[in-house]
């Protein structure tokens, strides 16, 4: 039986397809609420809705491949008409913290070329400020240590992901370290003065992104939408 959790999850994820039309290239994000809004799109598809999609990360892919939705090569573009993504936290600012799976910058990648980023997410996700989810940031793995010392150095505690004994890598083939903050005061200014160190290649923050959140809850799913 569907929990309580997943249901929250499936809601808004279902709301996020009434933005779909005919025609589209769509970004597709990555993580467990995403699952569901490729699972309702796959039945739109079905029903001969015409859309192409692309994917965000392997996993993503797969699930695409496995519900007949058709997949075109992002070589090919340098721009979509709509990208879907989940979330790790979000603010009323509609800032981000995202890569609870790993997937930072391939999402970055296709979201920054979306005409418009919807977010879809349970409502434990929204947070007044970013920080109480630790923030993903992807690294090399080459010299590593000397990129986490560095990142030290600013005040940063970096702790490594792992996959059962091993770090877990990206699709990429980087490390994700997760960040401790609590709280997030300049989201801007912290990913700045990441991005700067050596070594990383990029963060879970997304900032000025999203042009609409859709928040499932037990009363039903809550829009937030990005201020003019
Ligand atoms: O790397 C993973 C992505 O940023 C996900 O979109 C994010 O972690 C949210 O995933 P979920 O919907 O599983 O909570």
């Amino acid at each position: 039986m569907e929990n309580q959790l997943d249901q929250k999850k499936r809601i808004a994820a279902e709301k996020a397809v009434e933005w779909i039309e005919d025609g589209m290239l769509i970004g597709l994000g990555s993580g467990s609420t995403v699952y569901w809004f490729i699972r309702k799109l796959a039945e739109r598809v079905h029903d001969g809705l015409r859309i192409q999609g692309i994917p965000s990360s392997k996993r993503t892919e797969q699930w695409a491949d496995e519900m007949g939705i058709p997949l075109t090569d992002f070589s090919k573009t340098d721009r979509l008409d709509l990208a879907i993504d989940g979330a790790d936290e979000v603010d009323p600012k509609l800032n981000l913290i995202k890569g609870g799976g790993g997937s930072l910058l391939r999402e970055k990648l296709v979201n920054q070329v979306a005409d418009k980023l919807i977010i879809i997410v349970d409502d434990s996700k929204a947070v007044l400020q970013l920080g109480q989810f630790p923030l993903p940031v992807e690294v090399v793995p080459f010299a590593w240590q000397t990129t986490v010392n560095r990142l030290r150095e600013l005040g940063v505690e970096p702790r490594l992901r792992m996959d059962g004994a091993r770090p877990f890598v990206s699709n990429n083939q980087n490390y994700i370290f997760d960040c401790a903050f609590q709280t997030i005061r300049d989201p801007q200014a912290l990913h700045r003065e990441l991005k700067q160190v050596l070594g990383v290649v990029e963060t879970g923050l997304f900032l000025n992104m999203a042009d609409l959140v859709l928040i499932g809850s037990e009363q039903g799913v809550q829009q937030l939408k990005k201020q003019a």
